[in-house]
């Protein structure tokens, strides 16, 4: 076991911000607590918007600290782009202020680690001095095909013809392999503008954090590095599931949603191992009515037990009469603890749309994934997960854009039934579960990334 490095009172002082969506909130805390646990203060700033979700002041070894986003305590906005129009008009006041507030201090703050699809804080931190990296919650290789839309080229060319896609260091992709947003904006002109602005100063940032690992994407990597100080850092799991060593580090600790943890586990506990498919489109996804429907038959034929994280939101689109039908088999739930649910000797699958946070969690747990990805990222994600990794299998999508229930039904038999198939792929996510661990591991390459910028950051202070 690791111990927490003393902190003096003059440690080096990080701020850190993500983009308050799940998604981005849990790899940059986790992040947080692993500069934390090597001696640095961290402080993570939270949107006042998440209002009372949000714990305040010093927990989990940081200080979490809240930041006006334009919206009042726990007031929300009605859509993403709403959101980013007034996010943006408030931050660069409110993070000014925050750093203006702690140059006073015993502490002032020595780098900013920002989310990459907020390049703007960069300029502002420069133009106070102080130094930047972006935050990358996506992988490499996504990253690098968003970098080629933007340069034309190959890409374009392949997309022009309807061919196959080949790029330096990147296996031969298909069209529906690219992240959705190559494709343009569709009705999500704000998201579209925020993706494609994480190149706009991109030279000018002195370490670019990946929630990634070198053995996962070792080729496109080692190619974004010839470009870029680009330093894996990943994956950003609680420790108590990977490497151990932080003992108090057993969850995320911060969510946005309200987990059913009690219902889930307790029910977990009551099935045989490897029997159950844990299904979950993450924090954001939003699925037709009809494609919700045939998720849900589509399960019951699997004849497999399944957890099903259904949020709020999106409760009236399962079928009335699904939950009774089916109350032998499933249960529903509108958030689960997601971690111990995969951690879970009962799970035996997870079918997921490929958030990036989930598919690294299902991959550094060995559990094996049926892919059903939605956007952005998603697309790339699955395909890395079923023809790289393989540690899954890709659901097929129909001609009009629908997955059948028999679709459904053929993956989640394909990973969960005996056969030569499932033992691929199971020994496959046993080597990749190994390889997560030693990636964080005291020596191993995540973790060097870390010391090494830690280092970077004290060094920097004993010479001033
Ligand atoms: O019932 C649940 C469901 C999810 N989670 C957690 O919520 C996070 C969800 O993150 P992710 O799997 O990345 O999905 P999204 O919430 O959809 O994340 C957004 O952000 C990601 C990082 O940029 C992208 O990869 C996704 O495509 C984008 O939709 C994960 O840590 C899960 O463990 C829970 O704790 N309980």
């Amino acid at each position: 076991m690791e111990m927490r490095k003393q902190r003096t009172g003059s440690a080096s002082h990080v701020l850190v911000l993500p983009l308050p969506i799940q998604g981005h909130i849990n790899p940059m805390l986790q992040f947080s607590k692993r500069l934390a646990s090597k001696g640095l203060k961290v402080t993570l700033l939270t949107p006042t918007s998440t209002g009372n979700s949000m714990p305040q002041g010093n927990v989990f070894s940081i200080n979490i600290e809240h930041i006006f986003d334009g919206y009042k305590e726990g007031e929300r906005a009605a859509t993403a782009d709403e959101y980013i129009e007034r996010f943006m008009g408030a931050v660069p006041l409110s993070l000014t202020e925050l750093i203006e507030k702690y140059s006073a201090t015993q502490t002032p703050v020595k780098f900013i680690i920002y989310d990459s699809i907020l390049p703007w804080v960069l300029d502002l931190a420069k133009s106070l001095g102080i130094e930047g990296g972006p935050f990358f919650t996506q992988t490499c290789a996504v990253t690098a095909l968003y970098y080629h839309k933007l340069q034309g080229g190959a890409l374009k060319t392949a997309m022009e013809e309807k061919s196959l896609v080949s790029l330096p260091s990147l296996p031969q992709l298909e069209l529906n392999d690219l992240p959705s947003l190559v494709h343009g904006p569709g009705s999500y002109p704000g998201v579209y503008g925020l993706i494609f602005s994480q190149f706009s100063n991109i030279d000018e940032a002195s370490w670019l954090l990946w929630n990634t690992f070198n053995e996962l994407e070792d080729e496109i990597v080692d190619w974004m590095a010839s470009k870029w100080p680009v330093k894996p850092i990943g994956p950003t799991i609680p420790s108590m599931f990977l490497d151990k060593r932080l003992e108090d580090d057993k969850e995320y600790g911060i969510s946005l949603f309200n987990p059913n943890s009690e219902t889930c586990m307790k029910w977990l506990d009551s099935k045989e191992p490897g029997s159950v498919v844990y299904v979950s489109f993450g924090s954001l996804a939003a699925l037709t009515d009809d494609q919700m429907a045939e998720l849900a038959w589509g399960l019951k034929r699997s004849n497999a037990h399944f957890l099903w994280v259904v949020r709020e939101s999106e409760k009236q689109k399962v079928p009335a009469n699904f939950a009774e039908e089916t109350a032998e088999m499933g249960l529903i739930v509108t958030w689960s603890p997601q971690l111990e649910v995969l951690a879970h000797k009962s799970v035996g699958c997870f079918m997921t749309h490929c958030g990036w946070n989930s598919t690294l969690e299902a991959l550094s747990l060995g559990v094996p994934m049926v892919a059903m990805p939605q956007w952005t990222d998603q697309p790339t994600n699955a395909k890395f997960v079923a023809d790289v990794w393989q540690v899954g299998v890709r659901i097929k999508v129909g001609e009009n854009g629908m997955v059948t229930r028999e679709e459904i039904e053929r993956c989640i038999t394909e990973v969960m039934m005996d056969g030569e198939r499932r033992d691929e792929i199971r020994t496959n996510s046993e080597k990749w579960k190994k390889l997560a661990i030693m990636a964080m591991d005291e020596g191993g390459s995540s973790d060097k990334n870390i010391e090494e910028f830690v280092a970077k950051l004290e060094s920097k202070q004993q010479l001033q």
